[in-house]
């Protein structure tokens, strides 16, 4: 009760994040597989519930076998926020960053950025030339593999400088300072930037990954598991980097990991997925 004799009103969970949502994600769906009447109509109830005794994965369809990677997720992403995404392996994680980065094509459900149309754009229901504006100058993505998201052959600086172009910046030298600010923030030495990145270790390779991801100054950043595979010395500058970076620039994050410990570190919130569903949102401490 308050000093007013009312009931205390309970806050939500993202209660301290006022502002409108950078990123809203409402029933996304991605479905692998032809489909059939239906997994179509009944997406969102596959989870296991209408058969108990399925021994097939709990994501597929127990009559045409396709799989529902993705099955109904719902979230919004705040200015500045780190939102982790966890879940074991298989849960539709990676499958939910791509698909937001538009490397898959979602089977249905829309997304918004409040720095497009005013929010009100479904940017899944874009064209082709709208996404790639939309990549090029809202979003940056961390690849697990580096070679997903470095041109290893190219020249460190050549990485970053491709990424200006894609957002429209042609002048050769504000782009080459760019590249050296940016490589200098993830630490790698300006004396290597020229250095094509399969010369680099993998923490280095990581780090250039960032710097080519936060070359267009984004809003968002989608991370999907970043430091997976690197020794935990290595991990850790990553991770401090990321932090440190998110606090400079204010850039909001998605970061999907297995690991609890790379969660506990970097998100605010924490959202669970299990079988291509969220099964739990919350604060990171609470939830971990
Ligand atoms: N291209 C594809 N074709 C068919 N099924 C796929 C494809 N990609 C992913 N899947 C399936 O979608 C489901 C979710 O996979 P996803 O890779 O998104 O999970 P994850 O949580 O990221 O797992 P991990 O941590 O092991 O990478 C899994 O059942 C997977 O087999």
């Amino acid at each position: 009760m308050n000093g007013n004799g009312n009931e205390l009103e309970l806050l939500p969970v993202d209660a301290g994040f006022r502002e409108t949502p950078l990123l809203r994600v409402d029933r996304l769906v991605k479905r692998f597989g032809k489909g059939c009447a239906y997994c179509r109509e009944t997406a969102n109830l596959i989870g296991g519930e209408e058969d108990p005794e399925s021994t097939l994965p709990k994501n597929r369809c127990p009559v045409c076998g396709s799989v529902i990677a993705c099955s109904g997720i719902s979230f919004d992403l705040y200015p500045g926020e780190i939102l982790g995404v966890v879940g074991e392996s298989g849960s539709g994680k990676s499958t939910m960053v791509r698909s937001l980065y538009f490397d898959d094509e979602v089977t249905s459900g829309s997304m918004t950025i409040s720095d497009y149309k005013e929010g009100k754009a479904n940017l899944f229901e874009a064209s082709a030339q709208q996404k790639r504006y939309i990549r090029n100058h809202l979003m940056g993505m961390v690849y697990q593999n580096p070679h997903m998201g470095l041109r290893m052959n190219y020249s460190s600086s050549g990485n970053i400088a491709e990424k200006l172009f894609a957002a429209g910046s042609f002048h050769v030298g504000n782009i080459r300072g760019r590249a050296g600010e940016l490589l200098d923030r993830v630490e790698i030495p300006l004396n290597r930037m020229d250095e094509p990145p399969r010369n680099f270790s993998g923490g280095m390779q990581q780090r250039v990954q960032i710097s080519k991801a936060l070359a267009n100054r984004p809003p968002l950043l989608l991370l999907d598991e970043v430091t997976t595979g690197l020794d935990l010395s290595v991990q850790a500058r990553v991770l401090d980097l990321i932090r440190g970076i998110q606090q400079d620039l204010g850039v909001s994050m998605i970061v999907v990991s297995h690991d609890l410990g790379v969660i506990r570190m970097l998100s605010d919130r924490t959202m669970v997925l299990k079988e291509g569903r969220v099964v739990e949102t919350g604060l990171t401490d609470q939830i971990l």
